[in-house]
This record gives C-alpha cells, structure tokens and sequence, in this order.
C-alpha cells in the first residue's frame, strides 16, 4: 500500500484583515486554505473594509506588536519552520523595515523557508503607502533573498524608476530590475497595460525566473469590464501554492505555473463579475466590484487539475 501521509505545508501571512470584504489576508487565506495549505495569519491592520469603500474604520497594529508576534512568539518562542512567508501591506515606513528584517533573516537561515513579497504601494499612479517605503522595498530587494516578487505595473516602475508604456519598456524593466535586484529569484508583474495591447482591451502578465533563462515571458488576459480589489493578493497567495504545495511531485516552471494561476483567478473573477450582474442586471460600463465572491468559488478553488489560460510567449533579453 503507498502511503498518502505527507507533511502539511505551511505559510506565515503578512497582511491586511478587513472585516467585511476580501483583501489581503481574507483573500489569501480562504484559498491558500482550500488549497491544503496550514496558513498562520498575521493581520497588520484590521479595518472594517477596504480602502476602495467611501469609508472605513479600523486600526494598525504598531511595529512593537508586529515585531513581538514574529520575533518573540512564532520565531523565538514556538520555533515555527515555515515552508513560505507571504508579505503584504504593511502599515508604515518603520513596520516594513523591520519586519522585512527578521522575514530576511530567517530565509538567510533556511534554504527551506521561501519569501513571497508582494511590494504593496499603490496602483493606478496613486501610492498607497508613505512615499519612503519606495525606498525602503527597494533597501529589501537588494540585500534579502526572495524567491518571487509579484509587483503591479506602477510598483514595478516605482522599483526600477522608469516607465512602462509598451512591451519593450517592459523588457527594460525586467532588465533593470534584474541587475537591480540580482538576489530576486522570480518575478511576475501583474495587469500591464502596454500600447501593443489596448486596441485587443487585454491585460499583459508577464514574468522572469533568473535561474531558468534569457528570456521574459508573458500572458495576454482579456480584461473583464470591472474594478476588482483584491485580485493582486489573490495571485500571489495562488503563486505561492502554485510554486510551493504539496499538490505535486515535480516543480513547475514559473511560466507553467503562472498560467495555471491566471486561469483560476480569472475564473474567479469572471464568476464574481457573473455574480454582480446576476444581482444588478445587464451594465453597459464598467463596474466597480468592492468584493471578491471567493466563498462562491470554492469549486474552482477546489479542483485539483487546473488548466493554463493559454501557451506563453517569449522575449529574449
Ligand atoms: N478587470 C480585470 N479583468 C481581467 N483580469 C483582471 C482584472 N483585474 C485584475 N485582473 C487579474 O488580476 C491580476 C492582479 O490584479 P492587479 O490589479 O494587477 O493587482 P494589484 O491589486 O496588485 O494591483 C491581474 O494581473 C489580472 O490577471
Ligand atoms: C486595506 C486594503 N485596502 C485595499 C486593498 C486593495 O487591494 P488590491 O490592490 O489587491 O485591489 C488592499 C490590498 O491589500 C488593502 O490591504
């Protein structure tokens, strides 16, 4: 008889907690979990809902606390190992540093514990974060170790200080970022809207493994007609258990594993546009969607062969 026992992975979540509502760590966890991943969820700030909202309430957890949670209790004390670290929003300059630091430190420790980190800072043109922690992320890029990054297009040009506009912009960046941010394993910029692609109305995803190739590679999505929130904590949550569950045997590359996320998150998101229209009725224009219907896609979230949005196309840089 073969044995089915295999250990559980397990993931420390850095992120936001919104009450009501599917950001940052509500949603990561409810798919990492379904995923059959053991996620140990650290809430940096625990607001009524997200940001997107006219309004919110909530508070931020101070960098004491945050520091004595990983450093004193999950490191320290409990002596956790962790398979992966998700980092997300972190609430202020002096937070980001220091949690960065002991995050570093223990994936300088341990070849076992990967670091995902996703550099929350805005979207659109717009910073969501204290101007200094452009800086500081790029002072965590250069000395740690990480095995993906997963900016959006503004945090990517915001990291390598140049603009994105088309497709050999994007190689640029790429470039720049590598030589930039050589201890950068992977990365996967996420919703780029390159002039090549506007008259098609599709997003670019496009990404880089440093060890596996010369070459950038990218997805063209179509766009769906709406204004997620949450669909960049989504992909790197899926990202992680893409590249690091137990599902399989053998590793996919990261462009085979990008494929495979961008299908099951555009398939979410496709049901949470179906949903909302469902509710609403037919809409001629775009639509802004606060929230996720991630428990409504628990099937998709469930299976376990997932199918790739399409076949990858390749640049050489
Ligand atoms: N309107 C949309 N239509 C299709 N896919 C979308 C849409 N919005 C987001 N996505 C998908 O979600 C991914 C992450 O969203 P993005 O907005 O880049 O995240 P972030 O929240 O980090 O800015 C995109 O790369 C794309 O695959
Ligand atoms: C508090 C809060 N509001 C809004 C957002 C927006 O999420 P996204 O950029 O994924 O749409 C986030 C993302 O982490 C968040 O933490």
């Amino acid at each position: 008889m073969t044995s089915t026992l295999h250990t559980t992975k397990k993931v420390l979540s850095i992120q936001s907690h919104v009450i009501h509502g599917y950001v940052g760590n509500k949603a990561a966890t409810f798919p990492l979990q379904y995923r059959g991943w053991d996620v140990d969820v650290l809430n940096t700030v625990q607001f009524s809902n997200h940001s997107g909202y006219a309004h919110f309430t909530g508070f931020k957890c101070s960098t004491e606390e945050l520091v004595d949670i990983v450093e004193k209790g999950l490191i320290g004390s409990l002596r956790i190992k962790y398979d992966a670290v998700l980092s997300g929003y972190l609430p202020n300059v002096q937070a980001l540093q220091k949690v960065a630091g002991i995050v570093g430190q223990l994936c300088e420790g341990s070849e076992n514990v990967k670091w995902i980190l996703d550099p929350v800072l805005g979207d659109n043109g717009r910073l969501y974060v204290d101007r200094e922690c452009v800086a500081v992320y790029q002072d965590i890029l250069q000395n740690f170790k990480i095995f993906l990054a997963t900016p959006n297009q503004f945090e990517m040009e915001l990291l390598v200080g140049m603009s994105i506009r088309t497709l050999d912009d994007a190689k640029q960046a790429f470039k720049l970022f590598h030589k930039k941010y050589p201890r950068v394993s992977r990365i996967v910029v996420t919703s780029l809207e390159l002039s090549e692609f506007l008259s098609n109305d599709t997003y670019v995803v496009a990404g880089f493994d440093c060890s596996a190739s010369e070459e950038i590679f990218f997805y063209e999505i179509p766009k769906i007609n709406a204004k997620f929130s949450g669909s960049g904590d989504l992909i790197s949550a899926m990202l992680t258990d893409s590249l690091l569950g137990d599902r399989r045997c053998t590793q996919l590359s990261l462009s085979a594993s990008l494929g495979q996320v961008l299908w099951l998150v555009t398939s979410i998101l496709q049901k949470t546009y179906d949903l909302n229209i469902a509710e609403r009725g037919p809409q001629d224009s775009t639509i802004d969607i606060k929230d996720l219907k991630l428990i409504q896609c628990r099937d998709i979230l469930k299976q376990d062969f997932i199918p790739s949005i399409g076949k990858p196309k390749t640049i050489k840089i």
